[in-house]
C-alpha cells in the first residue's frame, strides 16, 4: 500500500504515526462533513482525479470523478470494513452483506421492484401524505419551525406498510414502540461508525452502549419475527381454502414486499423467518431516512428559490387543477418538472453523499495502476455532483432545468442512489414517495425560509451516516388562497 501510495495524489492533512488521517474526523458532525467537502474538492483538483489518505495501516482513495467512480463501482463489490459495525440489526441483508450473500439476495429482490409492484404502493404513499397535511396543520401560518418529524414519519410509516404490510402510524404516535426502537438502534449505530475504536466487536461489547443497542434490536426482531410468522401463516391458510383450479389466479389485492419475497424466494430457494427478516428490515432502514432527507433538502430548497417553487405549484394546477383529489400513480410521470426539482436537488444534497467500497483482489485502473488488496475506496458523490468537469461552470448553482434541457454528460455523473450493480434498488420507489409528499404539501401550501434572510446563507450541513441540515430543516408554511 505504501507504494501505491507514491504512485497516487495524497491529502494536504499531515499525517500522524499509526493513526495516519483518521484524526481528521474527529470533532462533530458537522465538522466531519467540512472534510469531506474538502477530501472531495481536493480530488477534484488533482490530475488524477483522487486523493488519498491513512485510516491507520489502511489506505483510502477518494473520488470525485465520474469515469473512475464507475470503473470503481461496477468492478470493486465488496462493501468496506468500517460499514460492517451497520450490520448488527439487519445481519446478512443484501445492503451491507458480502458479496457472495448479496448476490443471490439481489436476484431475490429486485424483482420485487417491478413497476407493476410500485405502482400498487401508490395509493400508500397517497393516504400517508394525506395524513402528513394533516398533521402539519399545526404549524401552518405560525412562524418557523422544523418539518423533519412530520417528512419522516410519513416516510417511516410509508415505507413500514409497503414493506411489513402494517401500518405503525408513527405520525399520529410518537411514543411508537417499534419507531423508538428503530430510530435509537440507527442513531447508535452512526455514532459507532464515526467512532473507529469501537468497530472491534469485543470492545464495543463492553461499552453501555452495545447493551442498549441488543435491547432494542431485541424488541425489532421480535416485532418483525412476529409479523413474519402470521403472514406465512396466513398465506398458508388462503392458499389452502382457494379451489385447486383458482390457485394461479392472479392476486389482485396489495402485496407488501414482504408478501412478495416469500413469492420469488419461494421453491428451494424458500427464504428462511431469519432471511426474510434481514432482508425486510434492509428496507425499512434503506427506505426511510433517505427518501425523508431528500424531500426535506427539496422542502429547503423551493423555500429559498419562490420562482422554481412557482413553476411546480404552476404544473401541479395543470395537471390536479384546483380539485383535492388524490395523488395516482398515473398523476407521478405526469411532473416532469417537479421530478427534475428532486433531482437537483438530490444532486447538490445528495443523502447518501459518500459511499465505500474495499479492494478485495488486486484491480488495475485504466490509467495503468494498480490496486491493491485490501485498500478502501470512497466514492465523493457530495463531491462528483458539483465537478465542473461534468457539471459544467454553473455546477453549485441550483438550476433543474438542467435535468431537461441538457442530457448527462456521463452515465455515472448524477448518482444519488448509486452506480452500478451495487446501486439503489429503492430508486423508482422513493422518486414515488417523495413527489406524492411534495405534491400534496404544495397543492395547499407556500413554503417560505425560516427568516426573511435566510436565503441568503448557506445551508450547514453535517453527517452521521447521512447528510443532514444542521438546523434541522426548518422552514415556514403558510396556506394558499
Ligand atoms: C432518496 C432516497 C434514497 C437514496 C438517496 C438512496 C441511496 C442509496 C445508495 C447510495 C445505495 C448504495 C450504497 C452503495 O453503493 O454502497 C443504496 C442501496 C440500497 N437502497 Fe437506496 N436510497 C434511497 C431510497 C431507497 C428506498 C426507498 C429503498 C427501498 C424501499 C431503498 C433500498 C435500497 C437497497 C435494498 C439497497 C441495497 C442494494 C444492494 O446492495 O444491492 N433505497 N441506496
Amino acid at each position: 500500500m505504501i507504494n501505491l501510495s507514491h504512485k497516487l495524489s495524497a491529502t494536504k492533512h499531515r499525517t500522524l504515526p499509526l493513526v495516519g488521517h483518521a484524526y481528521i474526523f474527529l470533532g462533530s458532525d458537522e465538522d466531519r462533513m467540512t472534510q469531506f467537502q474538502k477530501l472531495g474538492r481536493e480530488a477534484m483538483s488533482n490530475d488524477d482525479g483522487v486523493t488519498t489518505l491513512w485510516q491507520g495501516h489502511r489506505l483510502y482513495i477518494v473520488t470525485s470523478d465520474a469515469k473512475l467512480a464507475e470503473f470503481l463501482l461496477k468492478t470493486c463489490l465488496e462493501k468496506d470494513e468500517a460499514l460492517k459495525c451497520l450490520q448488527l440489526m439487519t445481519g446478512n441483508g443484501s445492503i451491507f452483506a458480502a458479496v457472495n450473500i448479496w448476490r443471490p439476495r439481489r436476484k431475490n429482490l429486485a424483482p420485487t421492484f417491478s413497476p407493476k409492484n410500485l405502482a400498487q404502493f401508490a395509493e400508500i404513499f397517497s393516504r400517508q401524505s394525506a395524513i402528513m397535511v394533516e398533521q402539519l396543520q399545526a404549524a401552518v401560518g405560525r412562524g418557523a419551525f422544523s418539518i423533519w418529524q412530520y417528512i419522516t414519519t410519513y416516510t417511516m410509516d410509508s415505507v413500514c406498510e409497503s414493506t411489513l404490510g402494517v401500518s405503525v402510524n408513527s405520525q399520529k404516535k410518537s411514543e411508537q414502540p417499534f419507531l423508538k426502537a428503530f430510530d435509537r438502534c440507527t442513531q447508535l449505530d452512526s455514532a459507532r461508525l464515526c467512532k473507529p475504536w469501537f468497530y472491534n466487536m469485543s470492545v464495543y461489547k463492553m461499552t453501555p452502549y452495545y447493551k442498549e443497542h441488543a435491547e432494542c434490536r431485541d424488541f425489532i426482531w421480535k416485532f418483525v419475527g412476529e409479523i413474519i410468522k402470521s403472514k406465512k401463516q396466513s398465506l398458508k391458510d388462503e392458499k389452502a381454502s382457494m379451489a385447486e383450479s383458482q390457485q394461479n389466479e392472479k392476486h389482485d389485492g396489495l402485496k407488501s414486499f414482504l408478501e412478495l419475497l416469500i413469492d420469488t424466494s419461494g421453491g428451494n430457494r424458500a427464504y428462511t423467518d431469519v432471511e426474510l427478516r434481514e432482508e425486510t428490515l434492509v428496507l425499512v432502514l434503506a427506505g426511510t431516512d433517505t427518501s425523508a432527507v431528500g424531500t426535506a433538502f427539496t422542502t429547503m430548497l423551493l423555500a429559498r428559490y419562490p420562482d422554481v417553487q412557482e413553476k411546480v405549484y404552476q404544473e401541479l394546477l395543470q395537471v390536479f387543477g384546483n380539485s383535492k383529489r388524490p395523488v395516482t400513480a398515473e398523476d407521478l410521470p405526469k411532473l416532469k418538472y417537479l421530478d427534475a426539482v428532486i433531482r437537483e436537488t438530490l444532486r447538490l444534497y445528495p443523502p447518501v453523499p459518500i459511499i465505500a467500497r474495499k479492494v478485495d483482489k488486486e484491480v488495475t485502473l485504466p490509467s495503468g495502476i494498480t490496486l491493491v488488496e485490501d485498500c478502501g475506496l470512497v466514492i465523493n458523490i457530495w463531491a462528483l455532483h458539483r465537478n465542473p468537469r461534468y457539471w459544467g461552470d454553473d455546477a453549485e448553482l441550483f438550476r433543474p432545468e438542467r435535468f431537461l434541457d441538457t442530457p448527462l454528460s456521463h452515465p455515472a455523473a448524477f448518482m444519488p442512489f448509486s452506480h452500478g450493480p451495487r446501486a439503489c434498488l429503492g430508486y423508482q420507489y422513493a422518486m414515488m414517495s417523495m413527489k406524492t409528499a411534495l405534491s400534496a404539501l404544495l397543492r395547499e401550501h407556500r413554503i417560505l425560509p425560516a427568516t426573511a434572510t435566510e436565503d441568503l446563507k448557506p445551508l450547514r450541513l453535517k453527517f452521521d451516516v447521512m447528510m443532514r441540515d444542521v438546523d434541522n430543516f426548518t422552514i415556514q408554511l403558510v396556506k394558499r388562497q
